[in-house]
Protein backbone atom coordinates (compact mmCIF):
# COMPACT_ATOMS: atom_id res chain seq x y z
CA UNK A 1 0.00 0.00 0.00
CA UNK A 2 1.52 3.32 -0.68
CA UNK A 3 -0.68 5.58 0.93
CA UNK A 4 0.58 7.09 4.23
CA UNK A 5 -2.12 7.71 7.39
CA UNK A 6 -1.29 10.79 9.37
CA UNK A 7 -2.78 9.66 12.73
CA UNK A 8 -1.97 10.58 16.04
CA UNK A 9 -4.81 7.80 17.50
CA UNK A 10 -6.21 4.41 16.65
CA UNK A 11 -9.57 3.14 17.59
CA UNK A 12 -8.98 -0.42 17.46
CA UNK A 13 -12.04 -3.18 17.26
CA UNK A 14 -11.89 -6.30 19.92
CA UNK A 15 -13.60 -8.90 18.70
CA UNK A 16 -11.89 -10.78 15.90
CA UNK A 17 -9.26 -8.12 15.58
CA UNK A 18 -7.09 -7.96 19.04
CA UNK A 19 -8.68 -11.18 19.89
CA UNK A 20 -10.24 -14.84 18.64
CA UNK A 21 -13.02 -14.94 20.81
CA UNK A 22 -15.33 -17.40 18.84
CA UNK A 23 -14.98 -20.24 21.01
CA UNK A 24 -15.97 -18.35 23.91
CA UNK A 25 -18.92 -16.62 22.58
CA UNK A 26 -19.65 -20.35 21.14
CA UNK A 27 -19.52 -21.36 24.42
CA UNK A 28 -21.56 -18.86 25.80
CA UNK A 29 -24.48 -19.28 22.99
CA UNK A 30 -24.76 -23.11 23.01
CA UNK A 31 -25.30 -22.36 26.76
CA UNK A 32 -27.95 -20.43 26.26
CA UNK A 33 -28.95 -22.57 23.40
CA UNK A 34 -29.25 -25.84 26.09
CA UNK A 35 -31.29 -23.81 28.47
CA UNK A 36 -33.86 -22.88 26.30
CA UNK A 37 -33.80 -26.58 25.36
CA UNK A 38 -32.51 -25.95 21.58
CA UNK A 39 -29.32 -27.91 19.58
CA UNK A 40 -26.06 -26.06 20.12
CA UNK A 41 -24.51 -24.44 17.21
CA UNK A 42 -20.79 -24.52 15.37
CA UNK A 43 -18.23 -22.08 16.36
CA UNK A 44 -17.82 -21.36 12.70
CA UNK A 45 -21.82 -20.52 12.39
CA UNK A 46 -21.61 -18.51 15.99
CA UNK A 47 -18.63 -16.59 14.29
CA UNK A 48 -20.67 -15.44 11.66
CA UNK A 49 -23.47 -13.98 13.96
CA UNK A 50 -21.00 -12.02 16.12
CA UNK A 51 -20.43 -8.10 15.50
CA UNK A 52 -23.80 -6.19 15.97
CA UNK A 53 -23.34 -7.37 20.03
CA UNK A 54 -24.79 -9.54 22.14
CA UNK A 55 -28.63 -8.84 21.68
CA UNK A 56 -28.27 -9.74 17.49
CA UNK A 57 -26.16 -12.55 18.11
CA UNK A 58 -29.11 -13.99 20.30
CA UNK A 59 -31.50 -13.28 17.68
CA UNK A 60 -29.72 -14.67 14.97
CA UNK A 61 -28.61 -18.18 17.07
CA UNK A 62 -32.36 -18.58 17.71
CA UNK A 63 -33.45 -18.03 14.60
CA UNK A 64 -29.79 -19.03 12.68
CA UNK A 65 -30.25 -16.22 10.36
CA UNK A 66 -28.49 -13.04 9.76
CA UNK A 67 -31.51 -10.88 10.14
CA UNK A 68 -34.20 -13.40 12.07
CA UNK A 69 -35.61 -11.76 14.84
CA UNK A 70 -37.13 -13.63 18.10
CA UNK A 71 -40.48 -12.07 19.93
CA UNK A 72 -39.54 -9.88 23.04
CA UNK A 73 -40.13 -12.17 25.86
CA UNK A 74 -38.02 -14.75 24.79
CA UNK A 75 -35.32 -12.43 23.60
CA UNK A 76 -35.00 -10.89 26.79
CA UNK A 77 -34.70 -14.59 28.83
CA UNK A 78 -32.27 -15.73 26.02
CA UNK A 79 -29.99 -12.49 26.78
CA UNK A 80 -30.68 -12.67 30.86
CA UNK A 81 -29.17 -16.70 30.10
CA UNK A 82 -26.37 -15.52 27.03
CA UNK A 83 -25.07 -13.03 29.78
CA UNK A 84 -25.16 -15.02 32.51
CA UNK A 85 -23.35 -17.93 30.97
CA UNK A 86 -20.94 -15.66 28.43
CA UNK A 87 -19.49 -14.15 31.81
CA UNK A 88 -18.23 -17.57 32.67
CA UNK A 89 -16.63 -18.25 29.30
CA UNK A 90 -15.45 -15.03 28.25
CA UNK A 91 -11.64 -15.45 27.69
CA UNK A 92 -11.46 -19.33 28.71
CA UNK A 93 -10.35 -20.29 25.20
CA UNK A 94 -9.67 -16.75 23.45
CA UNK A 95 -5.80 -15.92 21.65
CA UNK A 96 -4.53 -12.76 21.38
CA UNK A 97 -4.09 -12.68 17.45
CA UNK A 98 -0.59 -12.70 15.76
CA UNK A 99 1.05 -9.56 15.59
CA UNK A 100 -1.49 -7.67 17.99
CA UNK A 101 1.28 -6.85 20.99
CA UNK A 102 3.72 -6.17 18.04
CA UNK A 103 1.43 -3.91 16.48
CA UNK A 104 0.66 -2.19 20.07
CA UNK A 105 4.11 -1.62 21.03
CA UNK A 106 4.94 0.33 17.86
CA UNK A 107 2.06 2.36 18.03
CA UNK A 108 2.14 3.19 21.64
CA UNK A 109 6.47 4.02 21.17
CA UNK A 110 5.09 6.51 18.16
CA UNK A 111 3.18 8.17 20.99
CA UNK A 112 -0.69 7.30 19.60
CA UNK A 113 -3.02 7.35 21.86
CA UNK A 114 -5.42 4.32 21.79
CA UNK A 115 -8.74 3.31 22.25
CA UNK A 116 -10.22 0.27 22.17
CA UNK A 117 -14.09 0.39 20.67
CA UNK A 118 -16.07 -2.88 21.25
CA UNK A 119 -19.73 -3.75 20.11
CA UNK A 120 -19.08 -6.11 23.09
CA UNK A 121 -20.41 -5.02 26.19
CA UNK A 122 -18.18 -2.44 28.46
CA UNK A 123 -17.67 -4.83 31.72
CA UNK A 124 -16.68 -7.93 29.11
CA UNK A 125 -14.57 -6.16 26.92
CA UNK A 126 -12.62 -4.32 30.41
CA UNK A 127 -12.51 -7.71 32.06
CA UNK A 128 -10.91 -9.58 28.84
CA UNK A 129 -8.47 -7.29 27.82
CA UNK A 130 -7.31 -7.16 31.60
CA UNK A 131 -6.80 -10.83 31.55
CA UNK A 132 -5.07 -10.61 28.24
CA UNK A 133 -2.72 -7.94 29.17
CA UNK A 134 -4.06 -5.59 26.62
CA UNK A 135 -6.02 -3.10 28.71
CA UNK A 136 -2.35 -0.81 29.77
CA UNK A 137 -1.98 -0.20 26.05
CA UNK A 138 -5.24 1.46 26.06
CA UNK A 139 -6.09 4.79 27.09
CA UNK A 140 -9.83 4.47 26.75
CA UNK A 141 -12.27 1.38 26.25
CA UNK A 142 -15.56 2.08 25.08
CA UNK A 143 -17.86 -1.15 24.91
CA UNK A 144 -21.45 -1.31 23.09
CA UNK A 145 -23.84 -0.53 25.91
CA UNK A 146 -21.51 2.02 27.17
CA UNK A 147 -23.45 5.35 24.67
CA UNK A 148 -26.73 5.63 22.97
CA UNK A 149 -25.77 3.87 19.59
CA UNK A 150 -23.09 1.32 18.80
CA UNK A 151 -20.75 -0.05 15.65
CA UNK A 152 -21.98 1.13 12.73
CA UNK A 153 -23.18 4.29 14.16
CA UNK A 154 -20.44 6.89 14.20
CA UNK A 155 -20.94 7.85 17.77
CA UNK A 156 -18.73 5.52 19.83
CA UNK A 157 -15.72 6.74 17.25
CA UNK A 158 -16.90 10.46 17.47
CA UNK A 159 -17.00 9.97 21.20
CA UNK A 160 -13.11 8.96 21.48
CA UNK A 161 -11.83 11.07 19.08
CA UNK A 162 -13.79 14.21 21.49
CA UNK A 163 -12.57 12.26 24.54
CA UNK A 164 -9.06 12.60 22.74
CA UNK A 165 -9.09 16.25 21.36
CA UNK A 166 -8.19 14.45 18.01
CA UNK A 167 -9.41 15.60 14.55
CA UNK A 168 -11.21 12.49 13.12
CA UNK A 169 -8.76 12.82 9.92
CA UNK A 170 -6.02 12.61 12.53
CA UNK A 171 -6.77 9.35 13.53
CA UNK A 172 -6.66 6.02 12.10
CA UNK A 173 -9.38 3.03 12.62
CA UNK A 174 -8.58 -0.87 12.81
CA UNK A 175 -11.33 -3.47 12.49
CA UNK A 176 -12.55 -6.66 11.16
CA UNK A 177 -16.04 -5.51 9.87
CA UNK A 178 -18.30 -3.78 7.51
CA UNK A 179 -19.46 -2.31 11.02
CA UNK A 180 -15.95 -0.79 11.93
CA UNK A 181 -15.72 0.43 8.60
CA UNK A 182 -18.63 1.72 8.02
CA UNK A 183 -18.96 3.36 11.93
CA UNK A 184 -14.99 5.14 10.95
CA UNK A 185 -16.37 6.48 7.15
CA UNK A 186 -19.31 8.02 8.87
CA UNK A 187 -16.91 9.65 11.83
CA UNK A 188 -14.65 10.78 8.65
CA UNK A 189 -11.56 8.59 9.81
CA UNK A 190 -9.62 6.23 7.31
CA UNK A 191 -10.04 2.87 8.30
CA UNK A 192 -8.12 -0.69 8.06
CA UNK A 193 -9.32 -4.07 7.96
CA UNK A 194 -7.56 -7.09 8.70
CA UNK A 195 -8.40 -10.26 7.28
CA UNK A 196 -8.79 -12.66 10.03
CA UNK A 197 -11.67 -11.80 11.88
CA UNK A 198 -15.57 -11.69 11.51
CA UNK A 199 -17.04 -10.18 9.32
CA UNK A 200 -20.23 -12.18 9.30
CA UNK A 201 -19.71 -13.93 6.73
CA UNK A 202 -18.48 -11.96 3.89
CA UNK A 203 -14.82 -11.80 2.78
CA UNK A 204 -12.68 -9.00 4.17
CA UNK A 205 -11.95 -7.39 0.72
CA UNK A 206 -15.03 -6.68 0.00
CA UNK A 207 -15.34 -4.33 2.97
CA UNK A 208 -15.67 -0.43 1.64
CA UNK A 209 -11.55 0.07 3.58
CA UNK A 210 -8.94 2.49 2.87
CA UNK A 211 -6.55 -0.73 3.01
CA UNK A 212 -6.25 -4.72 4.44
CA UNK A 213 -3.37 -4.98 6.77
CA UNK A 214 -2.26 -9.12 7.62
CA UNK A 215 -2.01 -7.96 10.95
CA UNK A 216 -1.66 -4.66 13.57
CA UNK A 217 1.93 -5.41 13.00
CA UNK A 218 1.56 -3.95 9.56
CA UNK A 219 -0.16 -0.76 10.56
CA UNK A 220 3.06 1.35 12.04
CA UNK A 221 5.00 1.43 8.65
CA UNK A 222 1.77 3.18 7.24
CA UNK A 223 2.09 6.00 9.87
CA UNK A 224 3.35 9.41 9.30
CA UNK A 225 3.81 12.20 11.65
CA UNK A 226 0.95 14.05 12.14
CA UNK A 227 0.07 17.63 13.49
CA UNK A 228 -2.51 18.40 15.54
O1 LIG B 1 -19.69 -8.26 20.27
C1 LIG B 1 -19.83 -8.18 19.04
O2 LIG B 1 -20.86 -8.45 18.41
C2 LIG B 1 -18.65 -7.70 18.20
O3 LIG B 1 -17.69 -7.04 18.92
P1 LIG B 1 -16.57 -6.17 18.14
O4 LIG B 1 -17.22 -4.85 17.88
O5 LIG B 1 -15.46 -6.13 19.17
O6 LIG B 1 -16.17 -6.90 16.91
MG1 LIG C 1 -14.89 -7.18 15.29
Amino acid sequence: MNRRFPALGAIIDLDGTLLDTAADLAAGTNAMLAELGRPPLPVEEVARYVGKGGEVLVHRALTRSLDGRIDAGLAARAMEAFLRHYARENGARCRIYPGVVEGLEAMRARGLKLACVTNKPQAFSESLLAAKGLAPYFDMVVGGDRLPRRKPDPLPMLHVCERFGIEPGRMIAIGDSDNDAAAARAAGMPVLVVPYGYNEGRPADAIDADGVVASLAEVPPLLEDAQP
